[in-house]
């Protein structure tokens, strides 16, 4: 075949959820029956039309595959799924006699329904997406089972495109699947490529049949050190997948993409395959130390998908220009698929000015891939100007006020070992029983209440200056006032205020500290149809005011029983924010740890005796070359520790982690050194019990026993057989009762009935370990 040019610029996916969170909208009134599935596919597609129309606008070409057909309802991992007939055999009803899965179907599977547990959701490398886990086992029936992907293309046809579809590569897909429920021990799904392959070959010929000339096929996967697989397998089942795609009659060109990081082993391996293009992140990769890309086309990933700043342009250009020396044919493009950022930084009004001249969200990176590509085509020259405006930008932002501020780096130099040490937790754990008198297999939440419609509308009323804020207080404190009495009603032990006062848990202390900045628009697809805002920290971090005080003294006021002050820990935050990259991230989390010690010393003041630094990404940002790991896991323990190290042996430090798989990072969760660590485990069925009696973990424990990650209410015998479950494994004066994580998701109908129920349970489990 003769291959057809790669366009000199592109980007590797594109926001899908709209400037104005459209297509949540849609879906979210699809799920509540408000719209039919029709309407929905209208609405879709129009996003669709959309997008192309603004990406062609933006500098990308009409007809030159440069723009990618990347949309996807819920998740992209599903999309794979469902395109190669992977359903799990629970939801085998759903499926046609065609073979097909309608839109009803595919949500169902990401979400659940009845008594049937939706596919798992776990987090896409290191970022804050999640996908869903699909389940293979040697019953898999793989068939093309879906036209999805061929019909957008055709619909971009029809209005005048030639678009490149996007999906997830054989490899990867495999290698981020379990095993299904039925299959035998030792079974992998990367044994089912062979399979697997011919479903990709049946696509890529339908693919072009509908004039596609180019397909982007995902691979992360070959990037990360964490996949459980061998690498020589890992390495070989690339070389295998490739040269059968490879060898489809009539097949579009083939680019393999390979965002997240650098392809080290894998990259010899993509080199020498029948493929036409290879996708290079050389945002978090270098450039390769050896290339032998002969004529295939090297399209490096030099502007950033994962952030937001306008970055060093001219680097970038002599990036790409070093790339081209090795003698390949190179285009210009993103790092990752530009999914992890917001539309647009002109949909903020409100942000500073000059911090918007050193930003750029999907739209700018699309415009600077196109200057890229400009460069790339009529030399450096053509792009003089774009080239000194970013670098510019870039000098004025290192340089502005509130970047560098005296009296917070001061107090980081001045940090000394104990500053990091709490002490022995002996002498702790007696203080607070002393303090606290919490009966055996105490009860709590993981802090928030269900975030209903009319809490949200008081916030938006609030922001839109419709109340004073005399009047939102007053709001969110009849909201505390609810929760409580409900808690104590229910009859948990420790209690929480709820976070109704929260937008979200990183974005509410963003708004309150100072070197950051939040959006208005800047929404990002966390999973399916939620999403964050996540904010900006620009410059460097301190706290002007007390923050959460007020709120958790009042609830304080309220009950006898304690009351836990909430708060997000510093690599949480660093997380789930667009985080500046002028110094090291341990630089950044030690300036938010300190912020949060002191807010902690004043909630201390205040008479609140527990407090939770929740830490749920610990283990998302975790690098995913293990040569790295040390160093991060030392510098994000070491943040949680100096923010909690400040108070007195009877106040108890809880901590929070989403997520079951822990058993990765449970030497740094002992070394967090919490008297009580909160995790998920009811989906897992208690899988982590076996992880804590394997590592000697002595502190206090709370294995979730309520999965809120579904609306299904569990049973009184099913939460007691969890928690004999993990008094089986850990000793019972360590385990706490509480839930898998927030309940701000939630309803409030099957909260209560399920709360009741983890009560009910607890209190028959104390009788019979008492008796
Ligand atoms: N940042 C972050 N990452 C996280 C989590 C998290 O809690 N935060 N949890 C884990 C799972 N991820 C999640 C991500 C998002 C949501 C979530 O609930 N998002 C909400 C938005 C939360 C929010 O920012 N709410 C704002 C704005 C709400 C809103 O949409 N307001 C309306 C107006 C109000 C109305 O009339 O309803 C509007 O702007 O149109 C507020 O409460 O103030 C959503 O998508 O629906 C949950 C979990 C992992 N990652
Ligand atoms: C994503 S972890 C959530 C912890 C937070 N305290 C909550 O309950 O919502
Ligand atoms: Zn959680």
């Amino acid at each position: 075949m003769t291959t057809p040019a790669f366009p000199t610029g592109t980007i590797l996916g594109y926001p899908r959820i709209g400037r104005r969170r459209e297509l949540k909208k849609a879906v979210e009134a699809f799920w509540a029956g408000r719209i039919t599935a029709d309407e929905l596919e209208t609405a879709a597609a129009e996003l669709r039309a959309a997008t192309r129309e603004r990406l062609a606008s933006l500098g990308l070409g009409r007809t030159d595959s440069s723009i990618p057909e990347a949309f996807s309802y819920y998740d992209q991992v599903l999309d794979a799924a469902v395109t190669v007939g992977a359903v799990p055999t629970r939801f085998a009803d759903l499926v046609a006699a065609d073979g097909t899965i309608d839109l009803a179907g595919y949500f169902t599977i990401a979400r659940g329904e009845g008594d049937r547990v939706p596919a798992e959701m776990t987090k896409w490398f290191d970022s804050n997406y999640h996908y869903l886990v699909p389940e293979i086992g040697p019953e898999t029936d793989f068939h093309l089972a879906s036209d999805r992907l061929v019909r957008e293309v055709a619909e971009a046809t029809v209005a005048g495109f030639r678009t490149r579809p996007v999906i997830v590569g054989p490899v990867t897909f495999l290698l981020l699947s379990k095993p299904s429920e039925g299959a035998p021990e030792g079974f992998r799904p990367l044994d089912r490529l062979d399979d697997l392959l011919p479903v990709y070959a049946e696509l890529l010929a339908a693919l072009t049949a509908v004039g596609a000339e180019w397909v982007q096929l995902d691979e992360p996967a070959l990037v990360s050190e964490s996949i459980e697989v061998d690498r020589a397998e890992v390495l070989s089942a690339t070389a295998r997948a490739y040269a059968l795609l490879g060898a489809v009659p009539a097949r579009p060109a083939l680019f393999v993409a390979a965002p997240y990081g650098s392809l080290d082993d894998a990259l010899p391996v993509l080199e020498a395959a029948p493929i036409e293009a290879i996708g290079l992140d050389l945002v978090r990769g270098g450039i390769p130390s050896e290339l032998n890309a002969g004529d295939k086309v090297l399209v490096g990933g030099v502007i950033d998908g994962h952030n937001i700043w306008r970055g060093d342009l001219a680097k970038a250009l002599d990036t790409l220009e070093s790339l081209r020396a090795s003698g390949a044919t190179v285009a210009a493009s993103t790092s990752t698929s530009l999914f992890h950022t917001p539309h647009d930084v002109a949909d903020e009004p409100l942000l500073d000015a000059r911090l918007v001249s050193w930003l750029a969200f999907a739209d700018q990176k699309v415009g600077q891939v196109a200057t890229l590509a400009r460069a790339l085509d009529e030399g450096r020259e053509s792009v003089a100007a774009e080239l000194d405006a970013a670098s510019a930008a870039l000098a004025d932002r290192l340089a502005a006020p509130g970047v560098r501020d005296g009296a917070v780096r001061a107090r980081a130099a001045e940090l000394t070992e104990a500053d990091f040490s709490r002490g022995d937790y002996a002498t702790r754990a007696a203080a607070q029983e002393e303090a606290l008198h919490l009966p055996a297999l105490p009860t709590t939440t993981i802090g928030s209440f269900p975030q209903t419609g009319d809490i949200r509308r008081e916030r938006a009323r609030f922001a839109k200056g419709e109340i004073t804020e005399g009047e939102y207080v007053g709001a969110m404190q009849d909201e505390i006032k609810r929760v409580v009495e409900l808690q104590e009603e229910i009859g948990l032990d420790v209690l929480v205020h709820g976070e109704p006062e929260r937008n979200d848990m990183v974005q509410y202390f963003a708004e309150n500290l100072d070197g950051f900045a939040v959006t208005q628009n800047g929404w990002v697809q966390s999973y399916g149809s939620r999403c964050t805002r996540p904010s900006i920290l620009w410059g460097d971090v301190s706290r002007p005011a007390p923050i959460t005080v007020g709120w958790s003294s009042y609830t304080q006021s309220l009950t006898s029983k304690p009351v836990k002050g909430m708060l997000t820990g510093p690599v949480t935050i660093l997380a789930w924010s667009f985080v500046r990259d002028d110094q090291p991230l341990a630089d950044t989390a030690n300036q938010v740890a300190l912020a949060l010690r002191d807010e902690i010393a004043d909630l201390e003041a205040a008479g609140i005796g527990i407090i939770q630094v929740d830490e749920p990404a610990l283990r998302e940002l975790l690098p995913l070359k293990k040569a790295d790991q040390p160093a991060y896991l030392d510098w994000s323990v070491g943040s949680f520790r100096l923010a909690t190290a400040g108070v007195a042996p009877k106040t108890q430090i809880h901590t929070h982690l989403c997520y079951s798989e822990f058993g990765v990072v449970i030497d740094a969760i002992d070394k967090l050194d919490a008297d009580v660590t909160s995790i998920e485990a009811a989906r897992s069925k208690m899988e982590v019990v076996d992880d804590i009696k394997r590592s000697a973990f002595g502190r206090g424990i709370g294995p979730g026993v309520y999965d809120i990650h579904s609306p299904r209410v569990p049973s009184v015998a099913e939460v007691t057989s969890l928690i004999e479950t993990a008094l089986a494994g850990i000793p019972e004066r360590q385990v706490w009762v509480n839930p898998d994580c927030g309940l701000k998701t939630r309803g409030y109908t099957e909260t209560v009935e399920s709360l009741r129920n983890v009560l009910a349970a607890t209190r028959a489990v104390r009788a019979k370990v008492d008796a």
